[in-house]
C-alpha cells in the first residue's frame, strides 16, 4: 500500500475542516478527492504530501510515516512525492528548462538529468522551448512544465490540486493520460477536484462533506474499467476531446473508512 491515512484530523481557524479519515491508495490507483468548496480537499492533499503537518492521526507513505519529524518529512517530500499544484508550482524567474532540472530523478546521478528533461519535454509537447522564461509561458504550458518535472522524477506518489480546473480542453486531456501513465507505472494518485470528468476518471471518490466532522462519505467503488470514463459531453456547439483511460491498469479498491460512519 503506497498511501495509508488513519484517522486523520485538521482543524483550521477554530473549526474542524475534517476529521477521522482513513484511506489507502494502493499503486496504479487513482483516488478523486471531492467536496463543496472550503471542505478541506487542498488541506488533505497537503498533509497527504507532508506540507503541512495533521493535528491527528497519521500518513504512511511507502511504509514509512514521518510522524513529527520534520526531516523524515522532507526525506518523503524528496523520494517519493510528487506535486501538480493548482498555481502549477513553478519558478517564474527560472527557464522551462531549470524548473524541470529542480527534479532529482530516481536513480541515474546529474549526468542523465539532460536527457531527461530533453526527453520530458519532448513527452508534454515542449521539445525545444527548454531556455523560455517560465512566466512567458501560458498556463496550459506551465502545467506540462510541472508535468515534465513529475516525468523525471517518477514519485511512488502523484499529488495534484485541481490539475485540469485552468486548462483548455486539450491541456486538460493531456493532463489526465499523463496521470495516467503515473498510475499504470506504479505510483498512487491523489486528485483534489471539482471537475466531474475527472471524478468518473479515476477509481475510487473520497468525498469530504463539510459537516464539521468533517467524515470522508464516499469511497464508492471502483468503477469497472470499461464504465471508466468521462461521461458524455453536454450537448454543444463542438464536441469535446474525450479522454478514456485505457483498461489494463492495476488498481485496487478503497479500504473502509476508519471514522464515524
Ligand atoms: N493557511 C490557512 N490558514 C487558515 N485557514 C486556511 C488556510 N488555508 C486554507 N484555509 C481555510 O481552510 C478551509 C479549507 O481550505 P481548502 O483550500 O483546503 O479547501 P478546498 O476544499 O480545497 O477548497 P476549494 O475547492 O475552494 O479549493 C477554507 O475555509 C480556507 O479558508
Amino acid at each position: 500500500m503506497t498511501v495509508v491515512v488513519r484517522g486523520a484530523g485538521k482543524q483550521r481557524g477554530g473549526r474542524t475542516l475534517w476529521d477521522g479519515v482513513s484511506f489507502d491508495v494502493e499503486r496504479g490507483q487513482v483516488l478523486a478527492l471531492t467536496g463543496p468548496s472550503g471542505a478541506g480537499k487542498s488541506t488533505l492533499l497537503d498533509c497527504v504530501g507532508h506540507i503541512e503537518p495533521l493535528d491527528v492521526g497519521t500518513v504512511t507513505i511507502a511504509g514509512t510515516s514521518a510522524g513529527r519529524s520534520r526531516r523524515r518529512a522532507r526525506l518523503l517530500r524528496r523520494d517519493h512525492l510528487g506535486y501538480l499544484f493548482q498555481d502549477f508550482g513553478l519558478v517564474p524567474d527560472l527557464t522551462v528548462q531549470a524548473n524541470v532540472d529542480i527534479a532529482r530523478p530516481r536513480g541515474g546521478g546529474r549526468s542523465t538529468r539532460g536527457p531527461r528533461t530533453a526527453a520530458a519535454l519532448e513527452r508534454v509537447g515542449l521539445a525545444g522551448r527548454g531556455s523560455d522564461r517560465t512566466h512567458d509561458l501560458s498556463g496550459g504550458e506551465q502545467q506540462r512544465v510541472a508535468l515534465a518535472r513529475l516525468l523525471v522524477k517518477q514519485p511512488d506518489v502523484v499529488l495534484a490540486d485541481e490539475p485540469t480546473s485552468a486548462l483548455d480542453e486539450a491541456n486538460a486531456a493531456v493532463v489526465l493520460e499523463l496521470l495516467d501513465e503515473f498510475a499504470a507505472g506504479g505510483a498512487a494518485v491523489v486528485v483534489a477536484t471539482h471537475a466531474p470528468a475527472v471524478v468518473a476518471w479515476a477509481d475510487t471518490t473520497l468525498h469530504l462533506d463539510r459537516s464539521g466532522a468533517g467524515r470522508p462519505v464516499g469511497g464508492a467503488p471502483r468503477l469497472p474499467a470499461a464504465t471508466r470514463r468521462p461521461p458524455d459531453p453536454a450537448p454543444a456547439p463542438a464536441p469535446a476531446p474525450e479522454y478514456v483511460r485505457p483498461t489494463g491498469v492495476v488498481a485496487g479498491s478503497p479500504s473502509p473508512p476508519e471514522g464515524p460512519a
